[in-house]
């Protein structure tokens, strides 16, 4: 067999291999190996030395990997080449170079790089997934940041760049409509634009319970597995679906831990966080709070204005920047229903010839506005609730006492004076009889706090939820 070939097997081998196998510790090994191919046609992979002691665990970790890509390109490949194998660096062996020079093994180094690639058409099952918009409506570059969601932007954004390595699995969670499958969206399209061969499979989890139960009906659980165990980036939306769902649950776990052992990304978003998904089975939800969780909350007002501008200047039509302070001041419970409301105005105005102003769109969304006036939500029901939740008067709250068990309750209702009404720094500030500034320094120390400490943050958060459906 010419020795050539080594190395032109290697290049329509390795783009469908780091597709299955992105991780760069196996990369690692790439880089560190020889190949050589045998009489009986098999492209043996010769590890470094150094790695010889881990030859069982990259056996039956990357064997079959290894085999299903051989397939996979079978029709690309010299007709010759039958099987490829792991192998320590064996003494004295005839070794070749890509020259034919009788010394060495080619090295194997990636092409990704490189521009040969098998064909200029992406792979099947290489594109990106058929669900996903074609627009970049779902990307990060059309995603507001405020401090709702900046965690949950950053961590994403984060994956997107070394998936299977930063945050990992990282879990979203947050009420419906604020954003967590655009994040999803926005992670592949991100990740693609890095590496095309990434597979990436998207889906609710109510779509992956479906299939599951179409692969045990038409006994076909090996192609089930085949497609979710070989992919390099698994994101997972709802997954509060799997609720209950004992079989789908532990198909889940399965292909989770095979994912995983891979260093292969895993996301999921969910309305809660892991520990309040009732009928998950544990060893599942202990899966997921040993990754990143990160929140999704409802957008301030700053950031709803900046989300209604982002769809203005998107759909090219002329709205007074009044009007969407207007949109924004009355719809505050989620994004979804904002763009709703915009989309509505728009086609009504439009329609009907108008221009748009304040007093049609305050007479088209009627019905859509969230009267925050009969939410009886003010700062002094706040009081009470923060006060009583963490069992000190209202009177230290608001006195000058600075033990840390007044400290915090304090700095605890200011924090969601901000977050739960409209009301401004000042107004806040009279309230607590506290200036601007210490206000603001509370909120932001109870932000940094909930970063460090997750029962502090689940205190709050708790607080908020009670607040919330007062
Ligand atoms: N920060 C943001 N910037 C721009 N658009 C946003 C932002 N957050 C959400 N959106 C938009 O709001 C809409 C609803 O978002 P999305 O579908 O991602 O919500 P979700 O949290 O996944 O809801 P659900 O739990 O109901 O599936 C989408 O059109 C999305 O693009």
């Amino acid at each position: 067999m010419e020795t050539i070939e080594c190395q032109a097997v290697w290049d329509i081998l390795y783009p469908v291999i780091s597709a299955r196998i992105s991780s760069p510790g196996f990369n690692k090994f790439f880089q560190e190996s020889f190949a050589s191919i045998d009489e009986s046609g098999t492209f043996k992979i010769s590890l470094n030395k150094g790695y010889n002691v881990f030859i069982d665990h990259i056996r039956d970790n990357y064997l079959n990997l290894l085999r299903e890509s051989l397939k996979e390109c079978k029709h690309d490949l010299p007709e010759q080449i039958k099987d490829i194998s792991i192998d320590a660096l064996g003494q004295g062996e005839a070794l070749y170079t890509v020259e034919g020079q009788k010394e060495d093994k080619i090295s194997l180094k990636p092409i990704i790089d490189k521009t040969r690639r098998r064909s200029t058409e992406t792979p099947k099952e290489l594109k990106a997934p058929n669900n996903f918009p074609s627009s970049d409506r779902y990307s990060f570059k059309n995603f507001v940041v405020g401090d709702s969601n900046r965690l949950a932007f950053a961590t994403s954004k984060a994956v997107s760049e070394s998936p299977g390595f930063s945050f990992n699995p990282l879990f979203i969670y947050g009420s419906s409509g604020l954003g967590k499958s655009h994040l999803l969206h926005a992670i592949a399209q991100e990740t693609l634009s890095h590496n095309p061969y990434h597979r990436i499979e998207y889906l609710s989890a109510e779509e992956f319970s479906n299939i599951f139960i179409d692969s045990i009906k038409n006994q076909d659980g090996h192609n089930f597995r085949k497609r979710f165990r070989n992919v390099d980036i698994l994101l997972l939306d709802d997954v509060q679906f799997l609720k209950n769902k004992t079989k789908t649950q532990e198909e889940f776990f399965h292909t989770f831990n095979a994912l995983y052992s891979l260093n292969k990304q895993i996301v999921l978003t969910s309305d809660c966080q892991p520990h309040e998904l009732d009928g998950l089975e544990k060893r599942l939800v202990s899966r997921f709070e040993h990754g990143q969780i990160v929140d999704v909350l409802k957008p301030e007002f700053e950031t709803r204005v900046a989300i209604l501008r982002l769809k203005r200047d998107s759909m090219n039509v002329h709205i007074p920047n009044e009007v969407l302070d207007f949109i924004a001041s009355n719809i505050k419970s989620h994004i979804r229903k904002l763009e709703g409301a915009l989309v509505r105005l728009v086609t009504y105005a439009s329609t009907m010839g108008y221009e748009v102003n304040v007093s049609l769109a305050r007479e088209v969304l009627g019905g859509q506005l969230e009267n925050t006036s009969d939410r009886n939500l003010d700062i002094t029901v706040i009081l009470r609730q923060v006060a009583e939740y963490f069992d000190v008067g209202i009177k230290d709250i608001l006195g000058k006492k600075r033990t840390q068990s007044i400290v915090t309750p304090r700095q605890v209702a200011m924090y969601l004076s901000r977050n739960l009404t409209e009301e401004s720094f000042p107004t806040i500030a009279d309230q607590f009889r506290r200036t601007h500034a210490t206000v603001l320094h509370s909120c932001n120390a109870v932000n940094e706090q909930m970063e460090l400490d997750q029962d502090f943050k689940d205190k709050v958060f708790f607080l908020k939820k009670r607040l919330e459906n007062l």
